[in-house]
């Protein structure tokens, strides 16, 4: 792994806002940072990028800190907030001052202005840009030096759905190019269909990592049937009981749960599997926070 976190651990005066916390992010993947607003994201980005230190713990980057890294922009590019640009500087200039600054050149500015979508309002002052496009033109500035380790701190916050979408497709394919990616939400949907892994933080603490798949957890079997108590008495497995009429029954496939009820001469009105959706695990996880 390319990208660790150790026992991480930050507190601003009397505030936790990140306290021992540890997950790895696997080379070649998205990983989905997730938790409700406050929750220690971006302390932990920043950490990860040597702007704040820990009280304790460690993030390492190939196994050193961002700041022990020889060429830092050439291995870890990284979008914190939509700010720090020249206000009077367009767009392009302030990507070839980025470009000269890591010794990247011209070309790859007005690339990297073309792969983001900066090309379409290259010419326009910083000042002037939307959220939107202040952020692709953060994206765009951390791809200069074509780092392999990409931490993006609510990239989507400000784009528009077609925005969203694009941002998708872009990290998708810059994982398939074996990138290791980090990006951060307060909103599951934006980033769930996108993340192959996520971790899932609240008050600075992890609630939850692994693949998204595995995150919303098993899929249930829904029954209408006049003789529900009944269909009930002959399972081996849990089941709630949602009405008269009702069940929600675990650790059974919907064939399993028919072929039982054929078994013993129980009428089905209804049979469907109700898959959890992540946004409903997501919310569990994150209780009340959000
Ligand atoms: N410089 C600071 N001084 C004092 N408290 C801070 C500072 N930076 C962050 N905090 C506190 O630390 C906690 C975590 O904040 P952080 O910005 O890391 O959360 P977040 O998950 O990124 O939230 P959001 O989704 O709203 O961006 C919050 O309680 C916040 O108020």
């Amino acid at each position: 792994m390319s990208v660790e976190v150790r026992g991480l651990t930050k507190a601003f005066g009397p505030v936790s806002a990140v306290t021992d916390l540890s997950f790895e992010v696997g080379d070649g993947t998205v990983t989905g940072f997730l938790g409700p607003n406050g929750a220690g994201k971006t302390t932990t980005m920043r950490m990860m990028l040597g702007l704040i230190a820990p009280n304790s713990g460690t993030a390492t980057i190939d196994g050193r800190r961002y700041a022990d890294l020889p060429r830092p922009s050439a291995t870890v590019g990284a979008v914190l907030d939509g700010s720090g640009f020249h206000p009077d500087h367009t767009a392009l200039h302030h990507l070839r001052v980025y470009a000269r600054m890591g010794r990247y050149g011209n070309a790859r500015a007005t690339q990297v202005a073309e792969l983001t979508g900066v090309s379409s309002f290259a010419d326009r002052a910083t000042r002037t840009l939307s959220t939107g496009m202040r952020q692709r033109l953060s994206l765009a500035t951390a791809l200069l030096g074509d780092p392999r380790v990409l931490l993006l701190d609510e990239p989507s916050n400000g784009l528009d759905p077609e925005g969203i979408a694009w941002l998708r497709t872009f990290l998708r394919d810059l994982a398939a190019e074996g990138r290791t990616i980090l990006v951060s939400s307060h909103v599951l949907s934006e980033i769930g269909q996108t993340a192959d892994h996520v971790v899932v933080i609240r008050q600075g603490r992890l609630v939850a990592t692994g693949p998204t798949s595995e995150l919303s957890g098993a899929a249930a079997v829904l029954v209408r049937s006049p003789q529900a108590d009944q269909l009930r008495s002959h399972l081996r497995v849990p089941a709630d009981v949602l009405g008269p009429d009702t069940l929600r029954i675990h650790g059974m496939t919907t064939a399993e749960v028919a072929t039982a009820a054929a078994a013993h001469g129980i009428a089905l009105y209804e049979i469907t599997l109700e898959r959890p959706t992540l946004e409903q695990a997501f919310l569990n996880l994150i209780g009340d926070d959000q």
